[in-house]
């Protein structure tokens, strides 16, 4: 894969690093980052978890669905999505056909440890988070996986072991 040129777009599940590695991706490469999180923030003025609660899970989704389509039209950009982007078939044509998309592969037990301290993602502020996030990793896999050109895989290795391996899977040397 050497595709250091068009859009760079991220993709998998909460904690996997997307917008973490998306930014520090978007500097090395004098890039502009977006985060579909963040844009949808400053849109409405609000947190994430206040428009789950306010306007429900398909009331973000609406949402996140017109930033994806408008952030994907944009050139020369690195765009973190949020983990539930691919659910919308509409989504994963934009994703797809409008950059390289890159699948930050990562186990939910990894996944649990990153997130287990943080209030700020509604889909796991429930009882047993790790049981929701092997339920939406048996779910989801298989959509990242068909949205993805590349998938990285990232095991419990520091961040920086895994942004040096993303850098070496986009400049082909992998
Ligand atoms: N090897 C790693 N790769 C990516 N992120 C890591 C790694 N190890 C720890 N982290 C941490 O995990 C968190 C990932 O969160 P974030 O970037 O918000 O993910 P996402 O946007 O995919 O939900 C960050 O706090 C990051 O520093
Ligand atoms: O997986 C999901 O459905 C979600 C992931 C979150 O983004 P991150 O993947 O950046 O945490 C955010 O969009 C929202 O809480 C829903
Ligand atoms: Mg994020």
């Amino acid at each position: 894969m050497n595709d250091m040129a068009g859009n760079i777009f991220f993709v998998g599940l909460m904690g996997a690093g997307k917008t973490s590695l998306g930014r520090q991706l978007a500097a090395r490469l004098a890039r502009t980052f977006y985060d579909s999180d963040q844009v949808i923030c400053e849109r409405t003025g609000v947190s994430v978890p206040t428009i789950f609660e306010l306007e429900g899970e398909s009331g973000f989704r609406e949402r996140e669905r017109q930033a994806i389509d408008e952030l994907t039209r944009l050139q020369g950009i690195v765009l973190a999505t949020g983990g539930g982007a691919v659910l919308r078939a509409e989504n994963r044509e934009c994703l797809h056909t409008r950059g390289t998309v890159v699948y930050l592969h990562v186990a939910p037990e990894v996944l649990f440890e990153r997130t287990r301290h943080d209030r700020n993602r509604p889909l796991l502020q429930v009882d047993d988070p790790l049981r929701r996030l092997h339920e939406l990793y048996r779910a989801r896999d298989p959509l990242y996986r068909s949205v993805a050109h590349c998938v990285l895989d990232v095991g419990d290795e520091t961040y920086f072991s895994t942004f040096k391996q993303l850098i070496e899977l986009l400049s082909g040397s992998h």
